[in-house]
């Protein structure tokens, strides 16, 4: 069973093509990570998956079925999608915030109710900020915002997350244990990142969204298991830089090690 896929899709901004005839099957229950350098299209194509931003050429699916023919709570119901420059609502307190996450799952007589007060404040505390429930959003700093603003997301309890570079503005610890809350909540999950590192690590498929050929439009150049897809040559190619997979020391993971593209590792 496939959660979404892309078929032939393309997708225009300005009157620009910024991607060109994508082809991507994410499978139910995977952990997609999507990488690529700054303006390659990662957050257009996380946009064409949500079903926020329709394809000018192409079909985007939801379970199957043509996105354009799902309604929009019922969309929202199975996939929720937290953009990357979405910083809440200023003039909200943090739970009232949250709780727009639950506007497509509830009926209005049902939103003031014990069980849905329960998982905001379940939601909040998933994201360390049970205690901030009642503090103004423009009160938080930088990264808490994030959160309450992942909160929202995690709040919506949608089978599929779709997360904009959920790791900006966040400390290590809280990257960490932010796509580890994500992981276990969702049954399919997919999200833009930059550090290469960390994706290696963390998802069990990425796709590098970049280009055959400058100038352009960007499309999928690279789509798999994260060890092969982040090869040297591959990172090298497509992020401008060398690289290195390395064993940890004492734990049963891989890292990737960046350096200077001119730069020869030692041996
Ligand atoms: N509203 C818009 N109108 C026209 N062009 C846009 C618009 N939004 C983005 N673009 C262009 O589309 C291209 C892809 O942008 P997108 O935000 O998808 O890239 P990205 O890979 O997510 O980048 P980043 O890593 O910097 O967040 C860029 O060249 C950008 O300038």
């Amino acid at each position: 069973m496939t959660a979404l896929r892309l078929v032939d899709v393309s997708a225009r901004l300005g009157g620009r093509t910024i991607l060109h005839e994508v082809n991507l099957e994410i499978p139910d229950g995977a952990r997609l990570g999507i990488v690529g350098v700054n303006g390659a299209g990662k957050s257009t194509l996380l946009r064409v998956l949500a079903g926020v931003l329709s394809p000018h050429a192409g079909t985007a699916l939801l379970n199957g079925a043509d996105m354009r023919r799902i309604p929009a709570r019922d969309r929202a119901r199975r996939l929720s999608f937290v953009p990357q420059e979405d910083v809440g609502t200023p003039e909200l307190r943090v739970g009232e915030m949250v709780a727009l996450g639950r506007v497509p799952q509830t009926r209005p007589w049902s939103r003031d109710s014990r069980a849905e007060h329960d998982l905001v404040r379940a939601a909040l505390a998933a994201v360390g900020l049970a205690d901030r429930i009642d503090t103004a959003c423009d009160q938080l700093s930088g990264g808490e915002r994030r959160r309450a603003v992942l909160a929202r997301g995690l709040a919506q309890q949608c089978p599929i997350m779709l997360l904009d570079e959920p790791t900006n503005h966040l400390d290590v610890a809280w990257q960490l244990e932010m796509l580890d809350v994500f992981a276990a909540r969702a049954r399919t999950l997919v999200a833009t990142l930059h550090d290469l590192d960390l994706a290696l690590r963390f998802f069990d498929l990425l796709a590098v969204v970049g280009f055959e050929r400058p100038g352009e439009p960007a499309g999928i150049v690279a789509f798999g298991p994260p060890a092969e897809v982040l090869d040297a040559a591959r990172v090298a190619t497509h992020f401008g830089v060398g690289s290195v997979q390395v064993p940890h020391p004492s734990r049963d993971q891989t890292h990737l090690l960046i350096h200077p593209r001119e730069d020869t590792p030692p041996a």
